[in-house]
């Protein structure tokens, strides 16, 4: 597995904030990569790092193979923290053509495919200042994408979205790394978009990485016995501390190896067990477990 991403020991403290606070983090290669936390978690921190735009306290930290802020590595990768803010007296496709310039790329023909990509083709010859938070949102993974990045980085990309406009971008993001061969790492706090668009996720807590690995994973691995069934005490009463209850069913945390001899042991007590299968946890379920050391909100 090749990283894009290499962080050992990676420390930064503003003052008495320990915002990134020892993390040893490996992001592959190809395909979608989620950087999740609380709030304060320091996943801004790591970004900033990432893109050289500020300097580590302690640790190592190598981008595609390089220290960060090396022109040549800075080249490679695009970004968008935060809703990016261009100048509101420009059009969408005068933005994208003033970036090309700034780059020395880009053809026309390359900005209507960008816009079209993004689906702002509608709205290219509109102002961003008339621009809503979405619209602001796709213009900015155009930017970030129209210098052909091997790696791209995004803060929150569907923040201030609606629904339909959730699915285009998850839908690009998908594409973007299907298709193109990017590598793309985003934060978000919507973990159920998060589910559904990255194929690996980091879950940071306090500025250190708290769990790693594939979603699928990381969801099996809370796996439950979902069963419908009566009556309930004689459930609880062979499950103990392992049955919980979910709406009328109850909840069976066993490995899956032990499913068989449970249901017999139900059966044998009386229990009509009308439907047995098991669940995946959601990644919600493992973010809140695996974050419960940490107060919501921000850090002092
Ligand atoms: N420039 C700064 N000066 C002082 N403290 C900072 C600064 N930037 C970040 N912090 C602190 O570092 C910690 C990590 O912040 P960071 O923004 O990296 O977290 P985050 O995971 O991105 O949070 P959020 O989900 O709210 O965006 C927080 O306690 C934050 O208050």
């Amino acid at each position: 597995m090749t990283a894009v991403i290499e962080t050992t020991g990676l420390t930064k403290t503003y003052g008495a904030v320990r915002a990134l606070d020892g993390l040893n983090l490996s992001i592959p290669r190809g395909g979608v990569y989620g950087v999740l936390g609380p709030n304060g978690a320091g996943k801004s921190t790591l970004f900033r790092i990432l893109l050289g735009l500020i300097r580590p306290t302690a640790g190592e930290v190598r981008v595609l193979g390089q220290p960060t802020g090396d022109p040549a590595v800075t080249r490679r990768m695009g970004s968008m923290i935060e809703t990016p803010r261009f100048p509101p007296y420009l059009t969408a496709r005068q933005t994208l053509t003033w970036l090309a310039q700034a780059h020395g790329m880009a053809a026309e023909a390359e900005i209507d495919r960008w816009l079209d990509r993004v689906g702002l083709t509608e709205a290219a010859n509109r102002k961003v200042r008339g621009f809503s938070v979405g619209m602001a949102q796709r213009l900015g993974v155009a930017a970030a994408l129209m210098t052909r990045p091997d790696l791209v980085i995004l803060d929150e990309p569907t923040s201030g979205m609606d629904p339909p406009g959730i699915q285009e971008m998850r839908a690009l993001i998908r594409s973007l790394a299907d298709d193109d061969g990017v590598t793309i790492i985003l934060a978000s706090h919507q973990l159920l978009e998060v589910q559904r668009v990255c194929d690996r996720v980091a879950i940071m807590n306090r500025g250190r990485l708290a769990a790693e690995g594939k979603v699928s994973d990381l969801t099996a691995s809370g796996e439950r016995l979902r069963l419908s069934a009566t009556p309930l005490a004689k459930i609880m009463g062979v499950l103990g501390d392992r049955g919980s209850m979910d709406g009328d069913a109850v909840l069976a945390a066993i490995p899956r190896a032990e499913g068989p001899a449970l249901l017999r042991a139900l059966i044998e007590q009386g229990v009509d067990v009308d439907e047995a299968r098991w669940v995946g946890a959601d990644l919600e379920s493992v973010f809140m477990t695996e974050t419960a050391a940490a107060p919501t909100g921000d850090r002092p």
